[in-house]
């Protein structure tokens, strides 16, 4: 690779992110990209079953109940499966933009402890786009939608054509999911984007 850019913050040049014209209206459920992922695929039975629903602009919500698969201390998430909550999330957001990305760089802040059994309240949004990168942050709540911060991050996703995952999934994954009828819908969609 050509070297990393540390920072997480959009260099002078950057763009607003714009969203894609057939991107799902504000409070649709933006549904799984993959029923295998841990974050939000339903045939995961220890997965996050994240659900995300757009927002305005290029933003969404979303929302995650811990379970006790999901500790890391006695009755606590594990601080790795709050970081997977808030990368799903933050993920979700390119599917506003119609680009397919992958993460590049995570920054997390862990604020306070978030007990199993609690609803993670997330909200991400872009903040700006530059070349194949993209800046986006989110905020994750418990106690409700407007209740204290339990968890924020910042991140950087890079732009991917399809063939990256075709060359470096397994081959059994790729095959099942290249057969998969929704899968091809969800191709089929990122195809349409220039
Ligand atoms: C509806 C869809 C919903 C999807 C939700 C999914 C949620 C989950 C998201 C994930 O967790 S994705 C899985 C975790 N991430 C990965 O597996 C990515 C692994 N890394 C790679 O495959 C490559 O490093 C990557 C594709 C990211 C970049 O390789 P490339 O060869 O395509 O790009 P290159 O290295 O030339 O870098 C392009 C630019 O990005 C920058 N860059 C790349 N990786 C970076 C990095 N890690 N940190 C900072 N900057 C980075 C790099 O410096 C450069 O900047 P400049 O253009 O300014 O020179």
């Amino acid at each position: 690779m050509s070297g990393r850019t540390a920072s997480l913050s959009p260099p002078a040049g950057a763009m607003p992110p714009v969203r894609h014209p057939e991107a799902p209206a504000p409070g649709e459920l933006l549904g799984s990209h993959y029923d295998q992922c841990f974050g939000c695929g339903g045939a995961q039975p220890h997965g996050l079953h994240l659900e995300a629903r757009a927002g305005e602009g290029v933003s969404l919500t979303a929302e995650f109940r811990v379970k006790a698969a999901h500790q890391g201390a006695p009755g606590l998430a594990h601080g790795g499966v709050l970081a997977t909550a808030l990368d799903e999330t933050l993920g979700s957001l390119n599917w506003l933009l119609r680009v397919i990305a992958v993460t590049g760089r995570l920054e997390t802040d862990f604020v306070r402890p978030v007990p199993v059994d609690t609803v993670l309240h997330l909200d991400a949004h872009v903040v700006a786009v530059h070349g194949r990168k993209i800046y986006s942050s989110a905020t994750g709540r418990i106690g409700g939608p407007d209740g204290p911060v339990a968890v924020r991050a910042t991140a950087l996703f890079i732009e991917v054509k399809v063939d990256h995952f075709i060359s470096h999934g397994r081959d059994a994954e790729i095959k099942a999911a290249l057969a998969d009828p929704d899968q091809q819908r969800v191709a089929r969609a990122f195809e349409v984007n220039p």
